[in-house]
């Protein structure tokens, strides 16, 4: 077990960081005002304050525990004040497991066209009105307080792929001055503040980035940055550099990550915490995912298949429902479709991490690596 004492406003205390496999591959918990939370985990994404199409309910049944939600999103509808007044995001969603909110970096490059960024912040068009708009880190974690989530994020530049050294470098340098900033506006107790590592495609700008904000001394550590479009193998690369780094009794999150076999070899190299909107945005086109791999359920094959998704998956919907009743349903553009796919995906992803776990604590975790990777084809 790894001590974790004298750490200042921290929440997410880690510990019971089992090692086991050659590389490093970790069965955790995570500490939180709403509970203790088993690693590695899955976290659904609830950009606007709701996992799109299921309740709170739903998501408790399914074993959710931690879910993520947008703090670019919410800042700019419906307003975090006003969701402070509401009594902050756990009441005004009514979900009483983890929350974790995202600082607005990346949605500010992904989403806000015409963006300027200088050493002060970014400035944006608001994609709901145009407005424009300006992010800091000290306005980005007033939002987060506002919103009051368990576990909140430094402001930071999510860099491009590709972008050049140079410019790679000056923006990691000024993430880890906005990561300063981040810790010195962070006045809410009860909080954890990650910060979240940077540093583009290069070894050296990764090494420097998780060693400089290591020792700024934060509670837990986002590895952002990633998934923006490399090829799976440089993002290895990436973690394979950047997770040594970071201290093994803190929490470690990969940003935006991502499909199971991805999930599966950045336990390897030691993450703990990983959202993604792939399992509900591809549910709403009629994808479910198995353990083979994408089975599109809308496809004409389906029609009179009266088998569930996957047999062997325990969620409402194969529990209950045939594939020729998804496809009706999706063809017909009933939204109980989209629930039942967004349901099995939710579920697929959330138990797919539970049987990593149980596999890191039983010593088997690269059989279990081996044996999926063999039967997945991405
Ligand atoms: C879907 N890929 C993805 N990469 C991400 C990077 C960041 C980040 N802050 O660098 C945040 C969310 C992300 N989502
Ligand atoms: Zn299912």
């Amino acid at each position: 077990t790894c001590a974790f004492a004298g750490q200042k406003k921290v929440l997410a205390a880690y510990e019971e960081a089992v090692k086991c496999g050659y590389s490093g591959a970790r069965a955790g918990r995570l500490h939180t005002p709403h509970g203790v939370f088993d690693t590695p985990m899955f976290m659904p994404v609830g950009t606007q304050a709701t996992v799109k199409a299921v309740s709170p309910r739903e998501l408790k049944e399914m074993g959710a525990q931690i879910i993520l939600s947008n703090t670019y999103h919410l800042y700019l509808r419906p307003g975090t004040e006003l969701v402070a007044e509401a009594g902050g995001l756990h009441r005004f969603m009514d979900w009483d497991g983890g929350i974790l909110t995202d600082s607005g970096g990346f949605q500010v490059f992904s989403l806000g066209p015409l963006r300027k960024i200088t050493e002060e912040g970014a400035a944006f068009r608001s994609h709901i009105d145009g407005s424009t708009q300006f992010l800091s880190p000290e306005i980005a974690i007033k939002a987060q307080m506002n919103l009051g989530a368990d576990i909140i994020m430094a402001f930071d530049e999510c860099i491009p792929y590709p972008a050049e050294y140079q410019y790679a470098k000056l923006s990691t340098e000024r993430t880890t001055r906005w990561a300063e900033r981040s810790q010195k506006a962070h006045t809410r107790s009860g909080q954890a503040l990650f910060a979240i590592v940077q540093g583009g495609m290069y070894q050296d700008l990764r090494r420097v980035s998780a060693n400089d904000l290591v020792s700024l001394d934060f509670p837990g550590y986002g590895i952002g940055g990633l998934s923006v479009g490399e090829p799976k193998p440089v993002m290895y690369e990436m973690l394979e550099q950047t997770v040594p780094l970071l201290p093994e009794n803190k929490p470690r999150y990969l940003m935006g990550v991502g499909t199971p076999d991805c999930l599966v070899e950045a336990v390897r190299y030691g993450i703990d915490m990983f959202d993604c909107v792939f399992p509900t945005r591809v549910a709403r086109n009629g994808t479910a995912m198995t353990k083979s791999g994408r089975l599109v359920v809308k496809n004409a094959a389906y029609a009179k298949d009266f088998l569930p998704i996957d047999e062997n998956c325990g969620c409402y919907a194969c529990q209950n429902f045939s594939r020729a009743y998804i496809r009706h349903l999706l063809k017909a553009d009933e939204i109980f479709g989209l629930r039942l796919t967004t349901i099995h995906n939710l579920y697929f992803l959330l138990d797919f991490t539970k049987k990593m776990r149980q596999a890191i604590l039983e010593d088997r975790f690269l059989s279990f690596r081996e044996e999926f990777l063999a039967q997945y084809c991405k």
